[in-house]
């Protein structure tokens, strides 16, 4: 799975279009003390958030078990998500490293492992790498220990060994290992977990913030930049300098009235309604417990490593008591199966791992995986019957599946991948679940939240914050206000640097708000807001995604007005032709953008901008850090690449709908 993200390196270079920062700046005396106010303040975030964080390491030990192993490993941090190996051996290239000898990633990492040959070449690697800005993000590379390869066996013996290792007692219970590694906060009180969790977002917002402050070609610029007023006039001329000063004054009036200097508010973490077991999709991994029977669970530790043994998911804290009977149910399915268990270091074997989508609705999804290399017709046919047999029997009970489905999967990434063939075993190969009174279907390779009930938080949060009423009133004659003749007609025909709407302009029913729902799933956050904007256009990549948010509309009553529409691509290849169809040329837009982690393709970013007719952008990010480049580009000052007004964020919001471990999800208001 590649993101349609073809850029170079120097697209991204954030320096290309803001004013370069002069070093020999004058800097005023209470800028120079705010300054290191500043500085003080943020390095007690630092430190206050990685002795939170510090138990996270183990959870990054289970990402990076499928690395392989090698002689002279660097890990390379902050990567972009979907770079691939040709990418990575250009940015090496880039900065004149030119003896890689073999480049490890997944689709999906957002880092890598690069081998060398030698410890000069590793060690020179490091210098020239780190620190590297690539997609505006600053690439973090350090050593790892070296294997050889010969000290790695196999799976089963292996799990035995690990245990033999260290007596099978490092200190920790197999519950507590199993926790370190899933729910690595779990040792902390809940409210600790939110504080150290706020202080993440914190310092995301410090990062917009900083990265604001370089568009001002000296930085005590920004802080004497007078408060702005509010719907005042844009002038007809200014010059680059004046243009900025405008555009971001917003910020030293943020930057003095906010706790921390940050520049938005940032509310308190919203905690999540339930703490325990409330996951309702897990990946559960076929392996050995340490006693060296065959289990579905997780793995309790690193390949990379040496240590394999994987601990019953049962005992996990955020696993469903469904996804749990269900863990058990497969667990016993293995033990009696006649199919080994793939081995995910000799790459041989049959079982390889297992979905569960656990539901309110009673339905469970079990997705098994199985390596189909060197089986048969006949074979597969074998297996598929001991599979359905057992999971038959126990349909209807707690431990069973409603509908369970089969993946092939030969390739080497371990995990369910999106584009391998599926068969429906029995049952109807999709669950349904229930928010906000809406019912959804969800396809197996369909995203939907993880924790239902604060997912009903979560998107109340988001219909409330894309103030859909607001046009009723007083803002409606602002924000409806018809474009000036001249600027429709410059659109019309093509010359004007914005798009105000459609360069057709065949929307001719009455104004009003348009919800443009970009990664939109199973339509979820769309379809709870349908009943009060005049239309809904949701983009989602995945195909079975948009079939279910299709599928959705029909099961909560229709659309009899036809004002929903679904488009199956990339929101960068649609993204424009939406605003040329959708968009009247009076119409108010809203923007809902829940992209995954690493956040959207900048062009996405560009194109709202250049929609004058959006007025807000609600960003749902569940990797804070990770989206601050979209953040950047949302509100930096107008230029030839990012055109239109830029927007400032108004107020964010962070929600935990991940108990235990690191995540947060932040909502951010963006206005303009
Ligand atoms: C965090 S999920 C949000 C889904 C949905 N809004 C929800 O709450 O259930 C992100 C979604 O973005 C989709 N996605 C990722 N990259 C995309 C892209 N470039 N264009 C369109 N959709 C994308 C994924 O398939 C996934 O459904």
């Amino acid at each position: 799975m590649t993101a349609g993200a073809k850029r170079s390196a120097d697209d991204d270079d954030q320096s290309s279009t803001a004013v370069p920062i002069v070093k020999t700046e004058i800097v005023s005396p209470s800028y120079e003390d705010s300054s290191a106010k500043r500085r003080k303040l943020d390095a007690e975030d630092e430190i206050a958030a990685s002795s939170a964080m510090a138990s996270e390491e183990a959870d990054t030990a289970v990402e990076s078990a499928a690395a392989g192993v090698g002689r002279f490993r660097v890990r390379v941090e902050n990567l972009y998500k979907y770079a691939d190996k040709k990418e990575i051996l250009k940015i090496c290239l880039k900065v004149n490293i030119t003896n890689v000898d073999s480049v490890k990633k997944a689709p999906g990492w957002g880092y890598c492992f690069l081998l060398f040959q030698s410890e000069a070449d590793r060690a020179d690697a490091i210098k020239k790498l780190n620190g590297y800005e690539y997609r505006n993000r600053e690439l973090e590379v350090f050593p790892v220990q070296e294997i050889e390869r010969e000290e790695v066996k196999g799976m089963a013996g292996r799990a035995q060994s690990d245990v033999a290792k260290d007596g099978g007692n490092d200190g920790r219970t197999r519950e507590e290992r199993l926790a370190d590694a899933v729910t690595p906060l779990w040792k902390q009180p809940y409210d600790m977990q939110l504080k150290a969790k706020h202080i993440t977002m914190m310092k995301a917002m410090k990062q917009l913030r900083d990265r604001l402050v370089n568009y001002f070609p000296k930085r005590y610029q920004w802080m004497s930049a007078p408060r702005p007023e509010s719907g005042a006039e844009i002038p007809a001329e200014e010059d680059s300098l004046e243009r900025i000063k405008r555009q971001l004054a917003w910020l030293g009036h943020q930057y003095r009235i906010n706790p921390r200097n940050i520049p938005c508010e940032l509310l308190e973490v919203m905690p999540s309604p339930v703490l325990y077991h409330y996951r309702n999709k897990c990946e559960f991994t076929f392996g050995w417990n340490e006693a060296g029977e065959k289990v579905a669970g997780f793995l309790c530790g690193a390949y990379k490593d040496g240590v394999v043994t994987v601990v019953e998911a049962e005992l996990a804290k955020n696993v469903s008591p469904a996804g749990a009977e269900l863990a058990r149910s497969l667990s016993k399915f293995l033990r009696s199966s006649s199919l080994p268990i793939y081995d995910r270091i000799a790459k041989n074997g049959f079982w390889r791992q297992a979905l569960v989508r656990t539901h309110s609705t009673g339905e469970n999804m079990l997705v098994v995986s199985y390596n189909p290399r060197g089986m048969d017709e006949a074979g597969l046919e074998v297996a598929h019957k001991e599979l359905r047999d057992h999971f038959e029997s126990e349909k209807g009970s707690e431990k069973g599946a409603t509908t369970l489905l089969v993946q092939q999967h030969e390739g080497d990434f371990n995990g369910m991948v999106e584009d391998a063939p599926l068969v429906t075993l029995y049952g109807a190969g999709v669950v349904h679940e229930t928010i906000l009174g809406l019912r959804f279907r969800i396809s197996p390779t369909a995203f939907f939240q993880v924790n239902t009930e604060a997912t009903n938080t979560l998107y109340s949060l988001v219909r409330d914050w894309c103030a859909l009423d607001e046009v009723q009133g007083d803002r409606a004659s602002k924000i409806l206000a018809p474009i000036p003749a001249d600027v429709v007609k410059s659109e019309v025909d093509g010359t004007s640097s914005t798009l105000a709407s459609a360069s057709h302009p065949k929307d001719l029913s009455p104004p009003g708000t348009v919800l443009l729902d970009l990664c939109c799933g199973t339509g979820t956050i769309g379809l709870t807001m349908a009943s009060h904007v005049k239309k809904v256009i949701g983009v989602d990549m995945i195909n079975g995604a948009i079939d279910d948010a299709r599928y959705n509309v029909t099961l909560n009553g229709g659309d009899p007005e036809g004002k929903i529409t679904y488009y199956a691509d990339k929101v960068e290849h649609v993204i424009r032709e939406i605003v040329k169809e959708h968009v009247g040329v009076n119409d108010d837009v809203v923007v809902v953008l829940d992209p995954p982690r690493v956040g959207v393709y900048y062009g996405v970013i560009a194109t709202v901008r250049a929609c004058a007719r959006v007025n807000r952008v609600i960003y749902v990010s569940c990797d804070a850090s990770q989206a601050v480049s979209n953040f950047v580009d949302l509100c930096r000052p107008t230029s030839s690449k990012f055109k239109g007004e830029p927007f400032r964020p108004v107020r964010a919001q962070p929600m935990d709908l991940f108990p235990h471990t690191k995540h947060c999800e932040l909502v951010i208001e963006f206005r303009r």
